[in-house]
């Protein structure tokens, strides 16, 4: 039940006549029931534990899986509609995985949608990986908070609920919102291929900050989170975490992100090696991987994946940066991952390599890399329409012979 790419289970179901399910194991929430919900995938990474306070490992499994009974229940429904058997495609998928989510189907339309991006600034930015300069980032929140960037177009067109919150950015934003700081944990975060990223505090609060920003989100009001970023140069820190979750080199996960040329490339590239390099084995455990090669808007997009996972509320992922969050998160839960699903494929191959290995089907595939949420908000139609269908279609047994 990962993400939509599940639709083999449907093959050969017959198409009974299919009935409303709610799953009351717990009111209102997706619960564990008599079906054995599909087992997370792993991302084969050890989780050896180490000398820090764990908070959000420590008590152990806190997600939920979605509910299988939903899931069983919107599949039996989908292959009573009036078509032919998996004629939806990938829109049966991601039908059935809203049911789950939601513990019951046919599901609500997914009505409210909220959008959070999470900014931040880099310390690789003034080695010469992006195509833009860092103070790009700090203009950019300000272009959100006055509704310009492109995530706020789509955000209109859909009706979606958004904000931009500064949790690592290195520019003086006291002229914006004091809403938009209220998250700040540092200024900037460490350049990965010389320094850690975080300290450990500083990736455990980062962690918390995520975690209550998605409690915030919930707590609004949300049939579907949607998560996006913002940030010049993060592009490198996401492909070193993606390379150390699954224990690749920087050649399989360096892209070019905002566009460099094949020079920088080269250099983001040997950034992205010389990171791994200097983390060594600490990267086997999630929390250092944070610490030595993250961000705080990164270790805060970790945080907010678990917060929404551990609410129950799913989270329609965007770009390479929100996976390589998911990827590090389902170390921690592995639980995490039935609850996101991938809204498109970017251009980065640390994004491609990652949702592969997470056993993520994306929505769209249409070149996108600008971040901010935009690729997820982009597929949100699409996610939309595939719960619609899976609630007004007509079953085949109903169809009335013509007169
Ligand atoms: O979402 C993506 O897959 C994606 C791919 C390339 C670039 N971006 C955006 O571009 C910025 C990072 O690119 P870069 O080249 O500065 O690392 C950051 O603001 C991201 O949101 C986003
Ligand atoms: C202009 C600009 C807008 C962005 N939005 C997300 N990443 C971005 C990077 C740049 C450079």
């Amino acid at each position: 039940m990962h993400g939509f790419a599940e639709n083999k289970r449907e093959a050969g179901a017959s198409p009974a006549r299919s009935r409303h399910c709610v799953d009351r194991s717990s009111p209102g929430r997706a619960r564990p029931s008599q079906t054995p919900p599909p087992r997370a995938p792993s991302t084969g990474r050890r989780n050896p534990g180490g000398p820090h306070e764990r908070p959000l490992r420590q008590a152990g499994p806190l997600i939920t899986p979605p509910s299988a009974a939903a899931y069983a229940s919107a599949r039996e429904r989908l292959a009573a509609l009036a078509k032919p058997t998996g004629a939806l495609g990938h829109l049966e998928d991601a039908a059935a995985w809203v049911a789950a989510c939601q513990g019951v189907s046919p599901p609500r339309p997914l009505d409210r949608v909220r959008l959070t991006v999470l900014a931040g600034d880099h310390g690789v930015s003034h080695a010469g990986v992006s195509a833009y300069p860092r103070e790009v980032t700090g203009a950019m929140v300000a272009a959100m908070v006055g509704g310009g960037s492109g995530a706020n177009v789509l955000a209109r067109q859909h009706g979606v609920t958004m904000q931009v919150l500064d949790v690592g950015v290195d520019a003086d934003l006291t002229g914006l919102p004091a809403e938009v700081r209220r998250h700040h944990v540092r200024r900037s975060s460490g350049a990965i291929d010389r320094e850690d990223a975080l300290s450990a505090a500083e990736v455990h609060r980062a962690l918390a900050v995520g975690a209550a920003i998605a409690s915030e989100e919930v707590a609004a009001g949300a049939d579907l989170l949607v998560l996006g970023d913002l940030g010049i140069g993060n592009t490198t820190p996401a492909a070193a975490l993606v390379a150390a979750t699954f224990g690749v080199g920087a050649d399989e996960v360096t892209g070019r992100g905002t566009g460099v040329d094949d020079a920088a490339l080269a250099r983001k590239t040997q950034v992205v090696a010389a990171a791994l390099a200097r983390a060594g084995d600490r990267t086997n455990d999630p929390y250092e991987r944070l610490a030595a090669l993250g961000s705080a808007d990164l270790a805060a997009g970790v945080g907010f994946l678990l917060g929404a996972a551990r609410a129950g509320v799913p989270v329609l992922l965007d770009g390479i940066v929100t996976v390589a969050e998911l990827a590090v998160a389902a170390d921690l839960e592995p639980g995490v991952v039935a609850w996101c699903a991938a809204g498109h494929r970017s251009t980065e191959p640390a994004q491609q390599l990652a949702l592969d290995k997470l056993g993520l089907v994306p929505l769209l595939d249409v070149g996108l890399r600008l971040g901010e949420g935009t690729g997820a908000l982009t597929a949100l139609p699409v996610l939309r329409s595939a719960v619609l269908l899976l609630r007004e279609m007509a079953l085949l047994a109903d169809l009335a012979p013509p007169a």
